[in-house]
């Protein structure tokens, strides 16, 4: 029965699982709720936690956010209820074999400028083949001039895809490669192909929810389901109708099945965004404890799978960093140490990859995710000059840049990195200024780092400085402790010492007032 099956489906579920292999979806250490991984198991320090107090500890020894808790941070109870109760049906479970549609628009406002259909459908099938159970069957581009109608093609194209899909054997699922459908739509396809419908962002989702694994990409991910559970509670609820059901009032209780439905719907919504609350205040803490341990915050982002975490990993040497030849690879934003040229140690942080068309009540529940990119001394912004989309990848990424209000300093700062030079012959960079390698390889690397400390040491007012110190005083352990000391050049005659140190304005004012009685 409808009803039953709708109330059953958003109580408190059992174990879960996403079904895919060991190498993409670990065995779960600590939960026992949910078949996709949940800890990160590295010297990653995930952005919630609080391990930023000492600077030789940070770069020395392995956190995870479980490590410290307080008590107004959600624990993972709280977090893995929240993630596990109300999965929207055929979101993070099962196994399709999927045939793609693109509804290619040729005319209007929707029509796509930046990109070709064919690359779009390559895009959608790099979503399915990311997920391990998933497969693509088959894939068709078909135009439309009415995409804003319910059938999204017009009348001889919806009956030829009809036909072509249930022609075909074996489909499980139809990835109708747009933003979102409509729940009207999304029933109208579900019931004339006899098969589960997706669209982009249900299919983003379902990815995101078997990576995610800590608890903020958790709650952002149950949060940016809501609405997809909206639109099936109004599709239930129109069934429901059709049956004389879901308008009627229950139980003497003044409202009718719908607005319960709905007001529970909200109760969750609400439960969900005070939990992210809570983690985004503890994160505010922490950044506020990163700017006063002045160590310099670089933002590594870019397009999914230009590699991002791979560079990360080379420039620190954290080999507990995954990177995969797989879309969203990473969703928890993480901070690793690392050393420039001069012994200067900075963050560099790991974020969400881009994707063109990310629909945007994702992007708004990744946002607060992003918002750290904000909070950054320097970007560097990393492209695969390999993807045939590199140049659209870019336009893509520099837009949700304008969108998040990134600060016109940040913008001009930015380094622009050409990853994967290996894969092509002999590359030469169009743009001037971008910095070449291969963090595969290992190639460019020092380029890349000498690059970052000069627009470190510009955007952060540190200065670099030759002090006389004398060696009987504890100037020199002071600087060690306040500053970053490149060189000492010992005059043991006198018991003195030419130290080269990168130095911000602050503490060079102290350290005159301490030692010089300036
Ligand atoms: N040939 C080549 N492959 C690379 C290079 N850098 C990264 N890759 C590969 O590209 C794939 C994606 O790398 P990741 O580092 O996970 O990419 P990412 O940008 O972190 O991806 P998301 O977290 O999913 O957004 C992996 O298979 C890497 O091995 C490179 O310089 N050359
Ligand atoms: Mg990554």
């Amino acid at each position: 029965m409808k009803t039953l099956r709708f109330l059953h489906s958003r109580l408190p579920l059992g174990p879960r699982s996403c079904h895919r292999s060991a190498a993409v979806c670990r065995p779960l250490p600590t939960s026992r709720r949910s078949g996709c991984p949940s800890t990160l198991q590295s010297r990653t320090v995930a952005l919630s936690a609080p391990a930023l107090s000492n600077r030789d500890d940070f770069s020395s020894r392995s956190h995870t956010e479980e490590e410290e808790e307080d008590g107004d941070v959600p624990d993972d109870r709280e977090v893995e209820e929240l993630f596990q109760q109300q999965v929207p049906a055929g979101i993070g479970q099962g196994q399709h074999r999927v045939f793609i549609v693109h509804p290619d628009v040729k005319w209007g406002s929707r029509k796509q400028h930046l990109t070709t259909a064919e690359l779009m459908v390559a895009e959608a099938e790099g979503l399915v083949n990311t997920l391990d159970n998933w497969t693509v069957v088959d894939k068709i581009v078909l135009s439309t001039k009415t995409p804003e109608k319910k059938r999204i093609f017009g009348k001889g194209n919806f009956q030829l895809l009809t036909e072509k899909i249930r022609q075909t054997v074996g489909i499980t699922a139809v990835f109708v490669n747009v933003d979102r459908l409509s729940p009207l739509s999304e029933r109208e396809f579900e019931e004339a192909w006899g098969v589960k419908v997706f669209d982009r962002y249900s299919v983003v989702l379902h990815i995101f929810r078997c990576n995610a694994r800590t608890k903020e990409a958790k709650l952002q991910i149950s949060l940016a389901e809501i609405p997809l559970l909206r639109s099936r509670l109004k599709n239930e609820m129109a069934d429901l109708d059709q049956q004389g059901g879901g308008s009627r009032y229950i139980g003497g209780s003044g409202e009718t099945l719908y607005e319960v439905q709905q007001r529970l719907l909200k109760e969750r919504e609400n439960k969900i965004r005070s939990a992210l609350e809570r983690l985004r205040k503890k994160r505010h803490l922490l950044r506020s404890q990163r700017k006063h341990r002045e160590l310099p915050i670089v933002s590594v982002l870019g397009y999914t799978n230009c590699g991002k975490t791979t560079l990360i990993k080379a420039l620190t040497g954290d080999s507990g960093l995954q990177p995969r030849n797989q879309l969203f690879a990473t969703l928890d934003v993480t901070v690793h140490a690392g050393q420039l040229p001069s012994h200067m140690t900075v963050l560099y942080v790991d974020t969400i990859g881009f994707l063109s068309q990310l629909p945007h009540q994702l992007i708004d529940s990744f946002s607060a995710t992003l918002e750290d990119i904000t909070h950054s001394d320097l970007l560097v912004h990393v492209r695969d000059i390999s993807h045939p989309e590199t140049v659209n990848q870019k336009a893509n990424v520099l837009n949700v840049l304008k969108n998040l209000q990134i600060p016109h300093r940040l913008l001009s700062s930015m380094i622009e990195v050409h990853n994967k030079i290996d894969l092509l012959d002999k590359y030469e960079s169009p743009e001037p200024g971008a910095v070449l390698i291969s963090a595969l390889q290992e190639r460019g690397l020092d380029e890349l780092k000498t690059a970052v400390e000069q627009q470190i040491v510009k955007s952060t007012g540190k200065q670099i400085l030759e002090l006389s110190v004398n060696l009987s005083t504890p100037q020199l352990s002071w600087l060690y402790k306040e500053a970053t000391v490149q060189d000492v050049q010992v005059n043991a005659d006198e018991g003195s010492a030419v130290i080269k140190v990168i130095i911000s304005a602050a503490a060079h004012g102290r350290y005159k007032k301490l030692f010089q009685g300036g």
